[in-house]
């Protein structure tokens, strides 16, 4: 299947960031049958949340596993090795060559998607050349992208202003994933590279990861479905 093939109601990744394993299962229900993809990241994961990647596979949903892992290769193969069984269908790692290398071999054999965490949503220029980068933001993501693409990773994660440039280094069988999406109206908070769920999928995303905007809503379930109808619109 390329990209272009995914159902619209697929495309939104519903970021579980809450503090443990009740209060993401009373999300799960919450959502019900209106969300297929979740998202299990730091906050999560480190509160006993990894349990929920199998019981979600077997309600049928999909599970993007958000740890970011980046360590020397060997460590981050043979932890790749360990997610493999967990059942999830995303992973990331920071898009480091040799983290990006271990992890493909990692998952080899896997039904794991690697997918390479680019520059985070959070980070401005400023922000890159205070952690000691000398290029913009658009000039390190497309680099790593294309390490990405060069060592066989499945995905890469970028804000949704990069997607346009990026398709063209990647083609359509690698995974657009992006953050920083905000629907219109909704609190930017620590977020810089944003764009609203429409405007995204219009850009060429494949997969959209929101949390705080459905988790934090006061009908998460009407928001993921409004949602929904902006992707559907978006894709015509
Ligand atoms: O890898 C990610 O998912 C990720 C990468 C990135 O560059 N920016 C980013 O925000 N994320 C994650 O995407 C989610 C966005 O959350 P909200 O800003 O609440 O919608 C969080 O769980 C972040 O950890």
């Amino acid at each position: 299947m390329t990209q272009a093939e995914i159902a619209p109601k697929d495309r939104l990744i519903v970021g579980l960031d809450l503090p443990n394993l009740d209060a993401a299962e009373a999300m799960v229900d919450r959502l019900g049958d209106s969300v297929t993809f979740y998202k299990i990241g730091y906050r999560l994961a480190y509160a006993g949340g990894l349990p929920l990647v199998g019981k979600l596979a077997d309600k049928g949903k999909k599970v993007f596993l958000d740890l970011k892992l980046h360590d020397i290769g060997n460590t981050v193969m043979q932890g790749v090795q360990s997610i493999n069984k967990l059942g999830a269908t995303f992973l990331t790692v920071h898009a480091y060559p040799q983290t990006m290398k271990a992890a493909v071999e990692g998952c080899a054999g896997s039904g794991l998607k690697i997918l390479a965490v680019t520059v985070l949503t959070s980070y401005n220029d400023d922000d890159l050349h205070a952690a000691g980068y000398r290029l913009h933001v658009s000039e390190l993501v497309e680099a790593r992208a294309a390490q990405a693409q060069a060592l066989g990773v499945g995905g890469i994660v970028c804000a949704p202003e990069e997607v346009g440039n990026l398709r063209k280094i990647v083609g359509h069988q690698t995974s657009l994933v992006t953050p920083g999406i905000r629907p219109a109206g909704s609190a930017v908070g620590d977020q810089k590279r944003i764009m609203t769920p429409g405007r995204a999928i219009a850009a060429g995303a494949d997969y959209l990861v929101v949390a705080r905007p459905v988790i934090e809503a006061a009908d998460p379930r009407a928001t993921a479905e409004a949602i929904h109808a902006e992707i559907a619109q978006a894709l015509g």
